[in-house]
């Protein structure tokens, strides 16, 4: 029990002091704490043969993450197109929002219902479970955000123009992943046999991402709290880059494993969207984000969602591999993101929620 622990070891986040929250609202059941003991295969892909429209190369990525996806819906990427030194920048400049007073975090904080912002800890959403981190949120229009400069535009409306630099490398960054990500979808539709009708690449040209900064401040008593909880992303795809310092774990096999910070690749995984759409071939797992004591973790995380108004189903070519049986009722993005928002808190058990709830749901 959290009263049984020094907790008042636990180092006060920059706002915590402010928010007067306790310590033991950080601290996690046991259940969630278990340790991870081996290293999840996560296979590194090289892109490089993929992304120059080589046959055999396109064949085997395919063959490679349609058997990770029908795993674990992990997999990791190389030679992916995205300039290291654009990551690097975009790595460097993550303190530049987070190295901000508190007054002003508080100012930029996300509003009830929508992800846009700061959040620190949560503290505003949840009472208990409170993961070990602050965020930064802000969009990215996948057909329009690199002619708007939509990054740029948001720093200096949101921000200023003393954050005209972050804003600019942040503008690249999104503009890279987006690219990255529309590769991915192609490579999705590949390993399913998708590609000609490019089911995917339809669904996801005209939506928009959430770019995400994540900062996992060192703690004392790391065995106690989580940075990020257990979830599946609510999503489609990932695309995650993580510093050198390691905590990416995912639940499979029933046992945590650990997702080895790898120089120069990138994350990738397949959330309940994507998922949805695959009729449940390919696997949105439950993941988590540890901290430790010595060291402040960060990372990028690239949620890639479709155009929020289309109707999502699988495509009948997929839903007739796998059997047949058409196992999730067609939804909106629109809608499951309203649901993460105002009637659930991300977990490993969203989506079941989310198909319970729809009926009820105004939008029906
Ligand atoms: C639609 C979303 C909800 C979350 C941000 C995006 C995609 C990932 C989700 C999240 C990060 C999963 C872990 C829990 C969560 C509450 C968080 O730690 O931020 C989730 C986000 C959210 O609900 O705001
Ligand atoms: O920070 C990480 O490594 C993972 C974070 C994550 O899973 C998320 O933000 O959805
Ligand atoms: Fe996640």
């Amino acid at each position: 029990m959290a009263s049984s622990t020094n907790i008042h070891t636990l180092p006060l986040f920059s706002f915590q002091k402010d928010q007067n929250l306790a310590p033991a609202q950080f601290i996690w059941p046991k259940e969630d704490l278990i340790q991870a003991q081996e290293e999840l295969n996560a296979p590194v892909i090289d892109l490089a043969g993929f992304l120059s429209d080589d046959k055999a190369a396109i064949a085997t990525a395919a063959e490679l993450v349609r058997a990770a996806c029908m795993d674990h819906g992990f997999f990791q990427v190389t030679n992916h197109g995205v300039d290291e030194a654009v990551i690097q920048a975009a790595e460097d400049e993550i303190d530049a929002l987070f190295d901000l007073p508190t007054d002003e975090k508080l100012r930029l904080r996300r509003q009830r219902g929508s992800v846009w912002g700061y959040s620190g800890a949560h503290a505003d959403r949840f009472a208990k479970n409170l993961p070990w981190k602050e965020t930064y949120s802000f969009r990215f229009d996948h057909a329009t955000g690199a002619e708007k400069k939509i990054v740029v535009d948001y720093f200096d409306t949101v921000l200023g123009k003393e954050f005209m630099k972050t804003a600019l490398v942040y503008q690249i960054y999104c503009e890279q992943m987006n690219k990255l990500a529309m590769a991915i979808f192609k490579l999705l539709e590949v390993s399913l046999g998708v590609d000609a009708e490019q089911y995917y690449t339809k669904l996801f040209e005209e939506g928009t991402s959430i770019m995400r900064c994540n900062y996992y401040p060192k703690c004392d008593k790391p065995e106690l709290v989580l940075g990020t909880g257990p979830h599946a992303d609510p999503t489609s795809i990932t695309l995650l880059h993580q510093d050198q310092v390691g905590g990416l774990e995912v639940f499979s096999e029933n046992k945590w494993k650990f997702v080895r910070p790898c120089p120069n690749a990138l994350v990738i995984n397949i959330g309940d969207t994507f998922m949805a759409l695959t009729n449940g071939m390919y696997k949105s797992c439950v993941h988590r984000a540890m901290v430790n004591s010595e060291r402040t973790r960060r990372s990028m995380v690239y949620f890639v969602c479709p155009k929020e108004d289309l109707v999502l189903r699988a495509p009948e070519k997929v839903v007739e591999a796998d059997g047949g049986r058409r196992k999730y009722a067609d939804f909106k993005w629109a809608d499951l993101y309203e649901f993460t928002q105002n009637h659930h808190r991300v977990d490993g058990a969203t989506l079941d929620n989310f198909f319970r709830w729809l009926p009820s749901s105004p939008a029906n």
